[in-house]
């Protein structure tokens, strides 16, 4: 008996790999009985029956659960977003960063593309989020800078990268491994084409304890927070909230408003407050034509 991870869900087989083995392993009756699913990134208990066959004698409880994609254990969101070229997306971003936080995953800005743009105007980019206290970090595949930092991000976690078409999702992932950025590349081909087709959720192993699952979707992301939560989803605000008049204060229509303040004396980024009140006023809208 040993532990593993699963990562490939084929028909009626589960890859799971454990250490530098995988088994392709069968599932117990008892799981169809129960009703339990098998989900990529599952921890399970296996039974070795040959050199690289097995069973799956029990899953482990799950730590998160991903709907879309449907992966379990999913510890960390990377959200790659290009400098340019694409144009940078700060509402995008945003609004990603909702999404993942929500889910409760760790947050990883990867800023592609920078070969392509100044060091000034970089820094422009990345300072409203460095000041909201995220991690980010700035690459380039053209020249490697940052992949190694990104590399050493992932250490430990079970990751999934998230981002717009086009930003360097795949050369990112070709650069940490080949087989990941193959996988990637063949994906956005597929959707490019409008074909639909099959989405095999993948786990790579890229180092000792170390998974990335291939891109996520992004074509809509939906936040499915309350408006009146949404503030709680930009860290920065909780501080000067703080001197907000009023209990419950949702930083938009307020006279006066602490957050409102610290935009005015630029302690808090002016667009990521607009990309808030435009989300808001978004969740808003949904949550009003709801009925
Ligand atoms: N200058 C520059 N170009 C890059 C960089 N990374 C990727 N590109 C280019 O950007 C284009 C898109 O890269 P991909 O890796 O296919 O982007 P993707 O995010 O996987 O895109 P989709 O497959 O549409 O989801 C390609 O032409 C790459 O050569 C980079 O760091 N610098
Ligand atoms: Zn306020």
């Amino acid at each position: 008996m040993g532990e593993g991870v699963v990562t490939r869900v084929l028909a009626g087989f589960f890859d799971v790999a454990a250490g530098n083995e995988v088994y392709r392993c069968r599932a117990r009756g008892v799981f169809r009985k129960r009703k339990t699913t098998v989900l990529v990134g599952d921890r399970v208990v296996y039974q070795a029956t040959g050199p690289s066959e097995g069973w799956i004698e029990e899953v482990l409880p799950r730590q998160t659960e991903l709907v879309r994609p449907p992966i379990a254990n999913v510890s960390q969101a990377v959200l790659v977003f290009s400098a340019v070229n694409p144009e940078f997306q700060s509402y995008l971003l945003d609004k990603a960063l909702v999404v993942v936080s929500e889910a409760q995953l760790e947050k990883l800005i990867v800023i592609s593309k920078m070969d392509l743009v100044s060091p000034s105007a970089l820094d422009a980019l990345i300072a409203p989020y460095l000041k909201a206290d995220y991690q980010v970090i700035p690459v380039s595949t053209k020249t490697g800078t940052g992949v190694s930092k990104v590399k050493s991000a992932l250490q430990g976690h079970t990751s999934v990268f998230v981002g717009p078409s086009g930003v360097g999702k795949s050369s990112l992932g070709n650069a940490l491994s080949p087989a990941l950025g193959l996988k990637m590349g063949e994906i956005s081909e597929k959707m490019g084409r409008g074909k639909h087709t099959t989405r095999h959720t993948e786990l790579f192993l890229i180092d000792t304890d170390t998974y990335v699952a291939d891109a996520a979707g992004f074509s809509q992301l939906q936040v499915d927070v309350r408006s009146e939560d949404l503030r709680l989803f930009f860290p920065e605000f909780a501080l000067f909230s703080l001197d907000c008049p009023y209990r419950g204060c949702l930083h938009v229509e307020e006279e006066e408003c602490g957050v409102k303040q610290a935009v005015r004396m630029n302690q808090i980024s002016a667009l990521r407050y607009e990309n808030y009140c435009q989300l808001y006023d978004e969740v808003r809208h949904r949550e009003e034509t709801r009925y």
